[in-house]
């Protein structure tokens, strides 16, 4: 069989088909309809979203990132935690690298072979609604915190709020949020796979400042343990008088299999 070579990514259940483009052009940006059949979990591979891992003079890569629907989406936080594991693999980096994405240059390390720890962009607004927070973390995220996550239909109250009038043209990723002994608890449906994953980084991000924020915002560095459906990850960050830098999303990334597209 001679199809293009693919290899299938998780970092804590959100997952990915990652295709190294360094010397070939195996996927054409443009072909919406291929990535959507690729990420279709009956037709194709099955993921909630497709990386290419490009070369980028001046960084060590730089990957674009594809929404299930086969849409060039913004940035994606497990996606690039697994981008990094995948540049590690092919033996692009060793345990620290610095790469692109389509919100900027990012920095990455990997402490032990399945855990990544990527710097996000800095967050200097956020927007304060009635029981709701909305940032952006690189991708545009609403934060709405509940007393208890399972009881909540990720999908259909995820929908009310991606659908509704302010969100419908350009769309929102809807995170549900609650606190927890020791840090937070966080579903999330997201736009572009217009589903809920098992994981979103940019959105347990979201939620970890929303959540430092809902309580009262301390000038410091923090860390906040985060639970999701597929898993544990860690947010860890600075908050100043600006709002929040050093921005830290922690989690697995696991290569899964590899295979080749028919
Ligand atoms: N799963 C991703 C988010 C993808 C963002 C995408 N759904 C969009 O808003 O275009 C993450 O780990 O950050």
């Amino acid at each position: 069989m001679q199809g293009i070579p693919f290899y299938k990514y998780q970092g804590a259940g959100n997952d990915f088909i990652m295709v190294d483009q360094r010397d070939n052009q195996w996927i054409n940006r443009e072909d919406r309809e291929l990535v959507e059949k690729l990420c279709h979990r009956r037709f194709g591979i099955g993921a909630d979203g497709l990386i290419l891992l490009q070369n980028h003079p001046g960084f060590d890569f730089e990957m674009i990132y594809f929404n299930a629907d086969g849409r060039e989406g913004s940035m994606c936080g497990n996606g690039g935690r697994c981008t990094v594991a995948f540049a590690r693999q092919l033996g692009v980096i060793g345990d620290r690298c610095h790469f692109l994405a389509v919100d900027g240059p990012h920095d990455a390390n990997i402490n032990n072979p399945e855990w990544v720890e990527l710097k996000m962009i800095d967050v200097t607004q956020v927007e304060e609604g009635s029981n709701f927070y909305y940032l952006n973390t690189g991708s545009p995220h609403y934060i709405a915190f509940v007393d208890n996550v399972d009881q909540i239909d990720v999908v259909q109250e995820g929908r009310a709020v991606r659908y509704n009038a302010r969100f419908r043209a350009e769309g929102t990723n809807v995170n549900f949020t609650q606190l927890t002994a020791n840090g937070l608890k966080v579903a999330t449906y997201e736009r572009g796979v217009e589903d809920e994953t098992l994981a979103c980084g940019t959105g347990v991000t979201a939620a970890a400042l929303a959540y430092h924020l809902k309580r009262g915002g301390p000038k410091g560095a923090f860390e906040v343990p985060i639970q999701v459906k597929g898993g544990d990850m860690a947010i860890r960050f600075e908050a100043t008088a600006q709002g929040f830098s050093d921005v830290w999303l922690c989690g697995p990334a696991k290569m899964v299999f590899a295979g080749e597209i028919a």
